[in-house]
């Protein structure tokens, strides 16, 4: 029985995580659970699963899940940053899936990576902002990162028993979305009702966002750089706009291997919580006849600079990646409250990253620092920018 913590539990990766456990009850036991403000669905969560330890994102809520939960005695009611490091560092959990969004992610992450805990990992945000230091730390600790996101568990899945030293070049799908071949006066005029309708996946906001701007796409190839040890020019973004391609790993003999299945997270997720072995999941099945067509298309960089953005922060390092990170997460919640044009995305992430000095190796501290500043930069900057 694997033992699982539970970080990001109401988001779209925690609930379909759950529902995972929810079907392979002999194989695995929730044993925490962390939220942010969703407390109506971790309640349910908490009856459904009985954990023996929760976090919440504050006090306040804290407090306000004690009194809706009377009947609870012997469950562990934390908040705050100092609860999330419990949560994620406790001794019996023997996986803990990274599931938070965006930043906040990071320092929870690290903690379980420092208690020992295998990290089944879908914040991609943790590899942006701190991959070498969460590389140092896991090979320090013998902890498996285990990827969640689907791109990333298909080369993951293509590399199985085979060196990366063997690599020619990583080909990382993208579904293109929403936006995919739309006009530039098009993409002058959208608005967060059209980024929000991903053709394929049902994820997070922000996530959803990332993705129609391609950002998500930047992320991805800087997450797949450290997870893979490859340079950053041999990761090449194609578009597929089935999303049944996750991606593909091209050898240095010309062999080219690629994992196909449904776009549905619980594939992924899956894999991660079963590794080594595989699971039974009658449900997620491919039906190649209904596909039909599998396309292949170059991005388009001009259109979707956030990808060209990311490619930069890649290449330039040291603190640049937390910076590109913490400004597109100002950019998009400007952009989800209907503060900031979707064309201003890109524009705002660059600015920020145009008046940044790089700090080369940083650690903790020098990462926590950039995003902080990176953060305080975007707000000022998006006062100018709104129009
Ligand atoms: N969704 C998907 O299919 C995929 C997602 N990913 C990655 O997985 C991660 C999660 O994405 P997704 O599930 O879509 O996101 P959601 O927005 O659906 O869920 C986010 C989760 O994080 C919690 N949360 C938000 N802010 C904070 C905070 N400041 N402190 C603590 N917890 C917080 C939310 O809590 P609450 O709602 O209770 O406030 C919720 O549980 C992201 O990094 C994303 O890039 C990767 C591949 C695919
Ligand atoms: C499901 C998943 O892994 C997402 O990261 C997905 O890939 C987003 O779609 P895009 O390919 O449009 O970015
Ligand atoms: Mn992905």
């Amino acid at each position: 029985m694997k033992q699982i913590s539970l970080l990001g539990s109401t988001g779209s990766i925690g609930r379909s995580s759950l529902d995972v456990i929810r079907r392979n009850p002999d194989r695995f036991k929730i044993i925490a659970l962390a939220a942010g403000r969703n407390l109506s669905e971790l309640k349910r969560q908490i009856e459904e699963f009985q954990p023996s330890a929760v976090s919440v994102i504050d006090e306040h809520h804290a407090l306000e899940l004690k009194r809706q939960l009377p009947s609870l005695a012997g469950l562990e009611v934390l908040y705050g940053s100092e609860g999330y490091r419990q949560v994620a560092s406790l001794p019996d959990a023997d996986l803990v899936i990274s599931a938070m969004v965006g930043a906040a992610g990071l320092l929870p992450t690290l903690a379980a990576i420092e208690a020992g805990r295998d990290i089944a990992l879908a914040n991609k945000e943790t590899l942006v902002m701190a991959g070498s230091l969460v590389l140092e730390l896991a090979k320090s600790r013998g902890v498996n990162l285990l990827p969640v996101d689907s791109e990333h568990s298909a080369i993951f899945q293509c590399l199985s028993g085979q060196g990366s030293q063997r690599i020619r070049n990583i080909h990382l799908t993208a579904s293109g979305g929403p936006f995919f071949r739309c006009s530039r006066e098009r993409l002058e005029t959208v608005g967060p009702k059209d980024a929000l309708k991903h053709p394929n996946w049902l994820m997070g906001d922000k996530i959803t966002i990332d993705s129609a701007t391609m950002m998500n796409k930047g992320l991805e190839v800087i997450e797949a750089k450290w997870l893979f040890g490859v340079e950053v020019d041999q990761i090449l973004v194609c578009i597929h706009p089935q999303s049944i391609v996750h991606s593909m790993v091209e050898f240095t003999d010309g062999s080219v291997l690629a994992q196909l299945g449904i776009p549905d997270m619980k594939i992924p997720i899956a894999y991660a919580l079963s590794f080594p072995e595989r699971m039974d999941c009658p449900e997620l099945s491919l039906d190649l006849f209904k596909i039909g067509t599998l396309e292949f298309f170059p991005p388009d960089i001009e259109m979707f600079p956030c990808l060209g953005l990311a490619y930069k922060a890649a290449r330039e390092g040291g603190t640049m990646p937390a910076v590109l990170n913490a400004a597109n997460e100002v950019a998009v919640e400007a952009f989800l409250a209907e503060r900031l044009p979707f064309m201003k995305i890109p524009r705002l992430v660059e600015r920020v990253m145009d008046s940044h000095g790089i700090k080369g190796l940083p650690d903790l501290g020098d990462i926590l620092e950039a995003d902080a500043w990176a953060r305080r930069e975007a707000q000022k900057l998006l006062k100018n920018m709104r129009d």
